[in-house]
């Protein structure tokens, strides 16, 4: 498998909610993010691009178009620009037979959802890119949301640290229960990750009364 650290360069494909907080977070830690595009264009500097810049102008600009910090570049071209990590965080779709083949980053990390389709899935895995699927990558929206949930029923308020803590604690588990799924059944992330999902909602509908 191709290594990964903080210091790998990634680049992003959208700038919204998901895309500019794993931005900022990955910065944070002192990734280098080479590229980012969004609906209005795209920015390359291979030295890094400044994210809190970055934010600054796209909250003026309400684009990443016309920033300083970086070259423009065509927004087609995105996905297959020189990196170690991409982020697709806009659309579905867009992992497919056609960029699949010039995609040149060693891992995949799906945070929007569905981006990679299946021929291109094909073609990512004979090239050795590793892809962490959306159900997984970009599950910790949706188990806040849980949190959220959990908290109302029992009119309960946890602050951010807590939140936080919680979700490191379920991500965690849930990498860790999905890499021994692939490891019992030889099998790629998205599917460990699929076969870990059907069998925990078969298992809870059996123990509910529900049978087919
Ligand atoms: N917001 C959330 O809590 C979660 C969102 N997702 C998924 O992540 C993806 C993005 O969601 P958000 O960030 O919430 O949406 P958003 O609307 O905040 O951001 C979307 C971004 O994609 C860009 N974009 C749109 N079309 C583009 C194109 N053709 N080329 C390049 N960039 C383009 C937009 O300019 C914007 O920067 C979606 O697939 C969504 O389903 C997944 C999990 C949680
Ligand atoms: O806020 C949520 O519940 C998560 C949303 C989500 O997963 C999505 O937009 O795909």
């Amino acid at each position: 498998m191709p290594s990964l650290s903080w210091k790998s360069s990634f680049l992003h494909q959208g700038f919204g909610n998901v895309g500019s907080w794993a931005a900022q977070l990955l910065s944070e830690q002192g990734a280098k993010i080479v590229a980012v595009s969004d609906i209005t264009g795209a920015i390359k500097n291979s030295s890094g691009i400044d994210i809190t810049s970055l934010l600054n102008h796209v909250n003026e600009s309400r684009g990443v178009k016309g920033f300083s910090g970086g070259d423009s570049i065509d927004p087609n071209s995105i996905l297959v620009e020189d990196c170690d990590i991409l982020i697709p965080a806009a659309l579905g779709g867009v992992i497919n037979r056609d960029s699949a083949k010039d995609i040149k980053a060693k891992f995949i990390i799906e945070a929007a959802n569905h981006p990679t389709d299946p021929e291109a899935d094909e073609i990512l895995s004979k090239k050795g890119v590793v892809v962490l699927p959306d159900i997984l990558a970009n599950s910790g929206g949706v188990t806040v949301s849980y949190f959220e949930w959990v908290q109302n029923i029992q009119g309960f308020m946890w602050d951010e640290d807590k939140v936080n803590a919680e979700l490191k604690t379920y991500m965690t588990k849930g990498f860790k229960d999905v890499k021994e799924m692939c490891k019992t059944h030889n099998c790629d992330l998205r599917m460990g990750a699929f076969s870990l999902g059907v069998n925990r909602v078969a298992k809870a509908t059996l123990l509910r009364g529900w049978e087919a």
